[in-house]
């Protein structure tokens, strides 16, 4: 499912924010699991000029990370 997302034709400007949340949480995955999990490396090499994929690890229970993710994203829509 987010693999069709990330290498949908269309739109391929559109960026795609990963959040990992619940990283308060005992036993949460790493960001590195997580990219492996979803198959995040082998998309980076083949689409990294195509479309931007970020993976940001958060807790909304703490309040962190995710900040990070929205500004990132809207960094990314900006125009120029
Ligand atoms: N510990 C912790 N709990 C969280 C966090 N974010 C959400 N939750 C809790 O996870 C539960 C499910 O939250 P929902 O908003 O219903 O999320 P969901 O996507 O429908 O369900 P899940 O996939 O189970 O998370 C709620 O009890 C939230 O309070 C977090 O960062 N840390």
């Amino acid at each position: 499912m987010l693999h069709e997302l990330i290498s949908l034709d269309e739109r391929p400007h559109l960026p795609v924010l990963v959040l990992g949340n619940k990283i308060d949480l005992v036993g949460a995955v790493s960001e590195e699991e997580l990219r492996l999990q979803l198959g995040l490396e082998q998309t980076e090499a083949c689409l990294q000029d195509l479309r931007s994929v970020e993976v940001f690890m958060c807790s909304v229970q703490l309040r962190s990370g995710y900040i990070e993710g929205f500004k990132w994203l809207l960094q990314q829509m900006r125009p120029g």
